[in-house]
Order: C-alpha cells, then structure tokens, then sequence
C-alpha cells in the first residue's frame, strides 16, 4: 500500500525534519535527486547530459529554489541549462549556484522550443494555488505542444495539491520528482494524469507524524486482503449475498448487481427482487437462489426507480442489522442516520443529491465530498468515478482503489460493483475494505481486458484476475 498526504501534514513532516537538518540541506537533497532524474531521463532520450539544452522555469519560492539548484548540477555536468523567472525574483541562493555553475538567467523562453531537451517546471509546489498566471500556462502549454519533456519539481504546477482539482491552466508533467512523500495531488485525478510518472524521493520524513494518510491500494493488497476460501470453507463460509435491486423499468441493474455477486466469489447468491429479473436471472445464472432464506450480506437499491416501498426496504434491512451496500436509487430513501456497517456506492451526481451540492462541487473535491457523506450518513461511503474514494464516518483517512482505465466507465459497470462489494461484505469483510477491493477488482479486471467490454462481461473475467491474485500470494 501506498501513503499519500495533504500538504499541512507534508508541512508537519517538513518541519519536523528541519529540526534536525537546516533547510539548505534539505534542498541539496531534494535537487541532487532532481538532477539525477533528470540526468537519466537526458541519458536515455539522447545519450548523456553533456551538451543538453535545458530549460527551468522558476517560480518565487523553494520549488523555484529545487529547480535552480538541480540547474546547477545539471550545468556542472556541461548541460546548457536557461532559468526563466516567471513570478517575480527567484530564490537568491539558487539562482546564485546556477550562475556560478555557468548557467543563465534569461528573460524571455526560446524562440525554438523544440530544440529544447527538457524542462523543468520549479514554478509551484506546495505553496502554490491552483491555477497558473496567464503567461506561465501559454508557456508550459507550448512547451507541450511541442513535444519538450516536462519535468515537475515536487508537482505540476497549477494543480491543487489537496484535492487533484485541476483548474483551467496547470502544467502537464512527462515526469514528477516529489519530495519526502507522495501528495494527495499525484493519487487523485485528475491531477494524477498530469504527473506522468512518478518518483518519490526520500528525505528522511516520520510518517508517523501524519496518522490519517490516504491509504492507496496497490494489486499486492487484493492479493493478501482478499477473502479466498480456505480448504474447509464451505459455501456458508464463503458468504451468501441476498439481493433486492431492479424494477420492471430497469430490470438489467438486477442481473448486473447478481453477475458482479457470484464472478467476485459469493458463496451463494439468494435473489429477492422482482418476478421478471428473476426468472431472466435463472436463465443466465442457474446457480442463483430465490427463494428466501439465511445471508450475511444485502444488496439493495441498484435500479429501483421510484420504488413506492423504497424507505420501507431500507427500515426493515437497517432492523435485521446485516452489513449492506445500498446503491444508486436506494440513496434517495436513506434514514436520517444510517447503521454503521452499510456501505454507499454513489457515484458523484448521486453523492451531490445526497448533500444536496451541485455535482460540480463533489468533482472539484471528490475527498471532502466523501468525508462528508460518510459523516453526514454515519455509514461508510464509496464514492465512484476516475478515482474512486472510500471514507468512514468519523476517520479522517481515506482509502484509494487501485486506479483503472476509462471503459468501466459505462452504464451497468457501477451495479456490476455493488454485487463485488455485497459478496466481500457477506464474506466478513469491513465496510472500507469491501468497497476498496470491490472498487479494485473492477479496475484490474478492466485494466487486463481493456476496450468497450460490456459490464456483464467484465464481470465474468473476474475470475480470471482473482485466480491470479491469489496465485501471487502463495
Ligand atoms: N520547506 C522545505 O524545507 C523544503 C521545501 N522544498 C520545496 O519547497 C516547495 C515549497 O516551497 P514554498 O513554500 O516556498 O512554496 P512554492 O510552492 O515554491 O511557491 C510559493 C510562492 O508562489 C507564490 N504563489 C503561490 N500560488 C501562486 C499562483 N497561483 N500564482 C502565482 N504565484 C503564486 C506565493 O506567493 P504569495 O502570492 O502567496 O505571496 C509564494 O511566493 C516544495 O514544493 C518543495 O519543492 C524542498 O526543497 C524540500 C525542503
Ligand atoms: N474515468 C474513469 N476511470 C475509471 N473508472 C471509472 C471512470 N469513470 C467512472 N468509472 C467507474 O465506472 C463505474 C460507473 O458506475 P456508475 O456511474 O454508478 O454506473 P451505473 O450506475 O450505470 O451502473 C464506477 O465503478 C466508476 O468508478
Ligand atoms: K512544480
């Protein structure tokens, strides 16, 4: 698993650091990285560092003071390197190494920028704010435009480092060098995609002294986390789902939410929903149930429509005290507080209604939008979209499914995933463990079998993926 902070949580880690070793130290640390990644990505593009043109945009602060010191670096090792201040004077000590190095200050870009071989981006790191000046954004944007490599010096600048908003100018990164510890800006999209790859440099932070990092999943977590069955599990064991969802005007979320529930492994699936679904249901799934009886876990509320009986259902589920996934049409009939160990799967329209925010504000801050959900319901809350968020009420962490590609990104993908989450409940899983490894699975399995694959589909190459998980932890 990954860690990811905010920045006043970088700060306290920076701070605490700074106690042991002055900030200079600090920032020849971080420059001499910078200037090696650099160095490498000069080596492979055109062979060695010498004779390179290189170009650092500096900003006013210490990321401008990173960028200009690993300048002088890159210099000493007979790179020609151009610093071009953008938001007023540079950091005095760095610019001053460049110089001495043999580096210039210019005032203006190159008129060729394609004859450049890199550029690194020391305009904003932590202390910026979203958004770049006009001038600065037209730059970095046509170094993109032609084809220069871009290198962020701790993040692309313009982004905001908290959220992953991305607002209308920010740079595009090829190659992100940050500092001490990754920053929630480089887990979140849409700011992840405009990193590029990422390097994480140790400066000797205490990750101890952040206890509420993001949690970002990586395959190797499904592999240990995810509830195989041992040699004496039988299909009780394994964890029977009940599942309550469609209606005759969507009777597709039914089959989906069911398809998603038996290929994540249920041990057995007992479907409760209406006649039609039903009986379709048998006819594609003959291992489905439907008659009632003993579960573990429940699924409701994945195309309900306007279900006359909608907040009736969730009373008498919330009553029985069973872990349950409610999704889509079942949040509009949610109680005034819901039982701990329910878990929401809304995606960012249906996360808007429930706090009853525009949809653009629960995109620009998919994190807080989480967190409030999950405390305003008191239920755990997995927030769907490009990154997919998993909170619980009162826990200022959060949990970050294994990113994905965009083709899950399709009507019926998001009940596929509230039947995954429904059978890890009904297998013993947590709330916040269910809706990450739910959320994972589709992401991995979308990842190994990428294209316009209709959920249902998707779903049957679950298989596939849990048998090479759990392959990889033996
Ligand atoms: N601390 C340490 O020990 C270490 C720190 N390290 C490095 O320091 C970086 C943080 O440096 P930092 O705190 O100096 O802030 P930084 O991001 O360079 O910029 C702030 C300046 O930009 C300005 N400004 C802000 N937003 C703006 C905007 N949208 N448009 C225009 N201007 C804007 C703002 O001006 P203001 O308007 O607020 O007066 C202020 O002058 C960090 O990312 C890492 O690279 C490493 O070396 C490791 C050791
Ligand atoms: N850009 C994206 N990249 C990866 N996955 C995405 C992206 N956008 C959406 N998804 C995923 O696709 C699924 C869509 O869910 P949802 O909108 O609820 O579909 P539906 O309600 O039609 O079943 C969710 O799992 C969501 O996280
Ligand atoms: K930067």
């Amino acid at each position: 698993m990954k860690l990811a902070y905010r920045v006043d949580q970088v700060r306290a880690m920076e701070e605490a650091a700074l106690a042991a070793d002055p900030v200079p130290e600090l920032m020849q640390s971080a420059a001499a990285a910078l200037a090696a990644a650099v160095s490498d990505l000069l080596r492979r593009r055109r062979g060695s560092v010498y004779g390179a043109r290189v170009l650092i945009m500096v900003g006013r602060g210490n990321n401008g003071g990173d960028a200009l010191y690993a300048g002088a670096r890159l210099a000493d090792r007979g790179a020609a390197v151009t610093a071009l201040a953008l938001l007023g004077e540079p950091h005095p000590a760095g610019l001053a190494a460049l110089l001495a190095a043999g580096g210039r200050l210019v005032d203006a870009a190159p008129e060729e920028l394609a004859a450049l071989d890199v550029a690194l981006d020391g305009v904003l790191g932590i202390g910026g704010r979203p958004g770049l000046p006009d001038d600065v954004a037209q730059l970095a944007a046509a170094l993109d435009g032609a084809g220069v490599p871009l290198v962020a010096v701790d993040l692309p600048s313009g982004v905001d480092a908290d959220t992953g908003a991305v607002p209308a100018s920010a740079v595009r990164a090829d190659l992100t060098v940050t500092f001490g510890v990754a920053k929630a800006c480089q887990v979140i999209e849409p700011a992840r995609s405009r990193c590029g790859e990422l390097r994480v440099v140790d400066l000797g932070f205490d990750p101890a002294l952040a206890t509420d990092a993001l949690r970002c999943l990586e395959p190797s977590d499904l592999a240990t986390g995810w509830p195989f069955p041992g040699r004496s599990s039988d299909k009780y064991a394994r964890g029977v789902v009940g599942i309550d969802t469609g209606s005759p005007d969507y009777p597709g979320a039914a089959l989906l939410g069911t398809y998603g529930a038996v290929h994540a492994g249920a041990g057995m699936v007992r479907f409760l929903g209406p006649d039609e679904a039903g009986d379709r249901l048998l006819s594609l799934l003959p291992n489905v149930v439907r008659a009632d009886g003993r579960v573990q876990a429940r699924l409701v509320g994945s195309g309900w429509g306007d279900r006359p009986d909608g907040a009736e259902v969730l009373a008498r589920v919330a009553d029985e005290g069973l872990p349950a996934v409610v999704d889509a049409d079942g949040l509009r009939f949610l109680p005034e507080r819901c039982p701990s160990h329910w878990l929401l799967t809304p995606h960012a329209g249906e996360l808007a209604r429930l706090l009853d925010r525009p949809r653009a504000e629960v995109e620009a801050d998919p994190l807080a939008a989480a967190h409030e959900g999950a405390d305003r319901t008191g239920a755990t809350v997995l927030l769907k979209g490009a990154t997919q968020v998993v909170v619980e009420p009162g826990n200022a962490s959060a949990t970050i499914a294994v990113p994905g590609p965009a083709w899950t990104a399709q009507a019926g993908s998001g009940d596929v995933l509230a039947g995954v989450c429904a059978a890890l409940l009904a297998a013993g899983l947590s709330t916040s463990d269910a809706g990450a490894y739910g959320a994972s699975l589709q992401a991995l399995a979308a990842a190994e079998f990428p294209g316009p694959v209709p959920p249902q589909q998707l779903a049957t190459r679950f298989p596939t993926v849990l048998g090479r998980l759990e392959a990889a932890r033996r």
